[in-house]
This record gives structure tokens, sequence and C-alpha cells, in this order.
């Protein structure tokens, strides 16, 4: 025997009865030296090479991990594509262990196959001995074997690098490994074969839950901005109600450190200040740096949402039409859904629309959501009007072409205007959406919004309703309490009433920092009256005219208490108001 094995042989002998390594071993290669003698009763002395299983065993373990198999070759394939030049090979081990997928240089095919690092043949660690994919296997952690880490004096020549593949439940379900038949001495030459593997593994689970889980969103992590989009750290996949039903094996590292497990089940708003509803917002329209989600320790990572491909349950037409975008913008309220069903046709369109509103009524949401369903990736350049310079349309002229977002367009001075008149027309890539919080018209006498820019803009006008007249103001209330959600928060029933009968001029922009005063200054969980803030001044009523005490009548479902909260005048009134008008309920 070769004195170098015997030295090996010792060396195990010295470990295993309770004496130091001289070789600085890492101290998982001497609890699996440990697992081989005590556990598995394996003989480091005994040269067998290579265990390969029958054809038929081996088809039915490809057969068995065929989807992760189909999906992990092509990340196989171009890990193997960086390291073709120095004569790697690549196996793709399944949870059993049994190598059903391999890639090396077919000149060394003889040699690979007596070595083990072959279709077909088994590294589980109970048969091998310490090994690259069966200590992964055992540790479900990424390891280096590196030559006589090994414990079988036949596999000491080798260096083996091997990563866990976890499925979307979280389960160990196979192991990338690449091996050298011969290596440089130290350990640490393998450092960059250690994160080639890691890499490769974790785009191989990222791939697996894209494909797993078309139906659902998926929201993706990373630590830096630069990445997220091309090569993110870890992902998880949300049902419709934001419980986590998938997840590559990061995602527990990034989201639970202290556990790692236990990630299938929870609900994202217990993880991170974030809700279901926050999803849109997250989705390619918007820059990555302003994707920014704090974890409930504190810690801040940046997401990218991507929509279900399919609809998960086939819902009734109309809800079909409407992208997820769309349809997150509101709940039960007649006008805005049409609105939204509308706004679903006209997204994919180049048509100019301006959406008009009060301040806060969410004509910038709007604008986003109609991005994120047209644009695939594009970019979205926001303008705001009231604070544009002669610069400001320089830059646009050399920007990629996307959508342009003119926030508050009825506020610009004539120069302006004819400096984006000449912008349009030369930048015809550029989808135009104007926001305005004006009745804006084609006025060409001084001081108005000269027409032939008007006519530009206004493919179609959209007007987002003043919050007091929507009817799913209870829905737009929970929604916004579901971002306080470090304190499970709800809401009382006189709390919520007084809430729906407020006049709301600052509209949903109001309400959020209503909630979030109320949020801050409930001392249970349970937000009351007393924990709601005076209302911030109140505006001219909308019902001066018949039609808007109609309307607001309507959205009150013709409740006069109500009403008369949210005109901030007494009940009499109101019934005096309605009589007046000649109005009635309707039938
Ligand atoms: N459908 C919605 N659900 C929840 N929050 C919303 C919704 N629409 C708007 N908001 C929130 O209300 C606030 C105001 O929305 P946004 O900025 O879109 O309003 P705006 O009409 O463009 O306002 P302004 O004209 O004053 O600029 C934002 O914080 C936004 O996140």
């Amino acid at each position: 025997m070769p004195l170098s094995d015997l030295t090996h042989i010792r060396e195990i002998d010295r470990v295993l009865s309770g004496r130091a390594s001289d070789n600085h071993r890492d101290p998982l290669v001497l609890d699996s030296w440990r697992r081989c003698v005590e556990t598995y009763g394996l003989d480091p002395a005994k040269a067998e090479a290579a265990h390969i299983v029958t054809d038929t065993e081996l088809r039915l373990h490809r057969e068995q991990a065929e989807r992760l198999i189909a999906t992990a070759r092509s990340g196989l394939k171009s890990l193997f594509r960086q390291v073709a030049e120095q004569n790697y090979v690549l196996l793709l081990a399944d949870a059993k262990g049994i190598c059903v997928d391999s890639f090396g240089d077919p000149r060394f095919e003889e040699e690979l196959r007596r070595s083990g690092l072959y279709l077909g043949s088994d590294w589980s660690e109970d048969l091998a001995g310490t090994c690259g994919v069966g200590s992964c296997l055992v540790t479900g952690e990424a390891v280096t074997i590196h030559q006589s880490d090994h414990f079988g004096i036949a596999h000491t020549p080798l260096s083996c690098t091997a990563a866990p593949i976890y499925d979307t439940h979280g389960k160990l379900s196979a192991v990338l490994d690449v091996s050298l038949l011969r290596s440089p001495s130290p350990k640490s030459s393998q450092n960059l074969a250690m994160n080639l593997v890691k890499a490769s593994a974790r785009r191989v689970e990222m791939a697996n839950l894209m494909a797993m889980t078309r139906r659902d969103w998926v929201l993706r992590f990373s630590t830096s901005p630069e990445f997220l989009e091309v090569d993110p750290e870890a992902a998880v996949a949300l049902d419709g109600s934001g419980r986590i039903i998938g997840m590559t094996h990061a995602a527990g590292t990034l989201l639970m450190p202290d556990t790692g497990d236990g990630l299938i089940g929870k609900r994202i708003d217990a993880l991170l200040d974030m809700s279901v509803d926050d999803l849109p917002d997250l989705m390619r329209g918007r820059p990555a740096e302003e994707r920014v989600l704090r974890l409930k320790d504190g810690r801040g990572l940046y997401g990218h949402a991507i929509a279900p491909q399919q609809a998960r349950v086939a819902p009734h037409r109309s809800a079909l039409d409407i992208p997820a975008p769309l349809a997150n913008l509101a709940g039960a309220d007649p006008a805005l859904n049409r609105l939204q069903r509308r706004t679903a046709r006209l997204a994919p369109t180049q048509v100019p629309l301006i959406l008009q509103g009060e301040t806060g009524t969410g004509k910038e949401r709007f604008a986003r959501a109609i991005h994120v369903c047209a644009a695939q990736g594009r970019a979205l350049h926001v303008v705001r009007c009231t604070a544009v310079g002669s610069d400001t349309w320089q830059s646009l002229q050399t920007a990629p072409s996307g959508t342009l977002f003119l926030k508050g367009v009825d506020e610009l001075d004539p120069t302006a205007q004819s400096a984006l008149l000449e912008l349009i027309e030369q930048r015809t890539d550029f989808r135009v959406i104007s926001s305005c919080q004006t009745d804006l018209r084609a006025d060409d006498r001084p001081g108005g919004f000269r027409a032939d820019l008007f006519y530009r803009l206004a493919g179609d006008v959209m007007i987002l309703p003043p919050l007091r007249l929507r009817h799913d103001i209870d829905w737009l209330i929970d929604r916004v309490l579901r971002r306080h959600t470090a304190k499970d928060l709800s809401l009382s029933a006189a709390a919520r009433a007084e809430l729906a009968g407020r006049p709301w001029p600052g509209n949903i922009r109001e309400l959020e920092s209503v909630m979030d005063v109320a949020a801050a200054v409930a001392e249970s969980n349970v937000i009351d009256l007393p924990d709601l803030p005076m209302p911030q001044g109140t505006q001219k009523s909308d019902a001066q005219s018949d039609a808007a005490l109609e309307a607001l009548l309507d959205a009150c479902g013709w409740n006069m208490s109500r009403a008369a909260r949210r005109m901030g005048v007494n009940r009499s009134t109101v019934l005096r108001r309605i009589r007046k008008a000649g109005l009635s309920p309707p039938a």
C-alpha cells in the first residue's frame, strides 16, 4: 500500500480515537469520518472505486427527479461552459446520491467512469464514505471534499465541491457537484469552484420556483439594487392572500435568519413591512432603488415582484380582463371598476391618457399600474411639472423609450408647454400619461393650455373619484391598515364609521396619514375613536351642486347621518337640501 494511503488511514484512526488531526481538517470532514466508521461501518482501506447502479435503476432515479433535472440541466450547461477549460466534471445527483446527469470531457471517459464521476454512480455517504455529494446531502450545506478529506483511499486523488439544491418546499432534492480527477494540493484552490457551484444551485432553485409557480406572485430579493433583476439572491412564491407557498433555500436564511426554516405557510406581512397588495408597486416599472422592503428586524432589502402569468382559478370574465396591477387599485366601487375595465383595454395601446382627480386620489399610482401592464420592462420617466426646467426636456430627448408620466400637467407654463410639444413630436416612442387636478381643457387664450398640445395628450380622459365618493372606502381602510403589520391591527366599528363619514379633502394620502397616526397611538391592537386624529381641515363640500349631492348620497347608501358627516353639516341640513333638489333614493 502506498505510503500516502497508510498515512491517510492512520490519520482517520487518530481522529476516531479522539486525537486532533494534523491537517487542520474542516470539522465537517471529521464528523463525516466518524459517521463512516461508527454509523456506516466503512473501512477506509477498502479500495472500492465506484458504485454504479443498473440501467433500470438509473432510469427510475432520472424519472423521479425529471422536472428538477430538466431545470437544472440548463444551469449545468452554463456552469460547464464556465469551467470547460479546467478539466472539471459536473455531476447532478438526486436526493439519494445517484448521479442522474453528468458533463465531462469525453477524452477522459474511461477514467471518469472508473472514478465514479459518471452517470449512475452512487455517491451516498453510507456507501461511498466522505465525499462531495454524500456529505452535502447529509449536512444540507455546500462542501468541498478535497483529496484526503475523502474517507476511502480510492477517492483521495479527487477534489469535489458540491452544493445542495432545494425544492420549492425547502426539501433537499438534488446536489450539484464539480469534481476534478487531479487538482493542485491546497484546498483553497477550490474556492472559486465553491462560489460557482453555489451560484449555479441558487439559479437552478430560482428557475425551478419560477417554473412551478406560474400562477402565483413571485417576490424576488436582493441586497443590492444592481442585481435585483438579473441575479436575485432569493425568492418566495405567494398565494393571493400573501401566504408563502414556495421558496428558494436562501429565502429562509434571508427572511428568517434565526431559524431558517418554517417559511412555508407564513404570511409575507408577518416577515416584511408590506402586504400582498403592495406587490404591484414592486414590479419592473419602478426603479430598483425605490423598491425597498423592510424586514421586521429593521434590515433593508430590494424586492422585485413578478405577477402571476396565468390566473389560479378562472375568474369571471370581467375580472379576467383586468391585469393584477390594475385590479389591486380598488374594491367594489362601480365607477372605479368601470374605469379599471376601460383602462385594462387602453393600457397595452399607445393612446395618450389624462388622469384627472383631486390631490391624493391615486393618479400617480394608477399611471404606474398602467405602465407596468403595458411596458414589459421599459423605462418610466416621471416628470413633476411644477419643477421642470429646460434641462428636464433636454435629458428626455435621449432617454430610453417607455412611458412618460407628466405629473400635474395643468401646471405647465407656456414655455414648458412648447418644450413638451416639441419633445413629444420628436419622441413618438414615448407613451404619454398625464395627471392633473383641474378640469383641463384646450384653451389658446393667454394663460390657457394650448390646444395643439392638449389634443396630443388627451387621447382619453379618466376621472378618479375623490375618496368621499368611493363605495369601497372600507376596502381601502383595510388595505391601508394592512401596512401596519407589526401590530396586527384592526378597527373598532365606531372608528370605522367615523372614518367612512369624513370628507377626506386629502383623499387616500390623508387616509394613509390618519392610519399612520392611529396605528402609532393605539394602545391595544384595536384602533378606536380616540386614536383617530382630528380631520385635517374641511374642504368645501362637493355637495354644492344637486348632481354632486346625489353622488355623495349614493356613495353613502342614502344613509343621512353618514352623508351629513361627510358634508360637515347636520342631518336636517342634508334633508333640506335633498328636498330642495327634488332628489329621492333609488327604488
Ligand atoms: N388604490 C390605492 N390603494 C392604496 N393606496 C393608494 C391607492 N391609490 C393611491 N394610494 C396611496 O395614496 C397616496 C397618494 O397617491 P398618488 O400619489 O397616486 O395620488 P395623486 O392623485 O397622484 O396625488 P397628487 O395629485 O397630489 O400628486 C400614495 O401614498 C399612494 O400610495
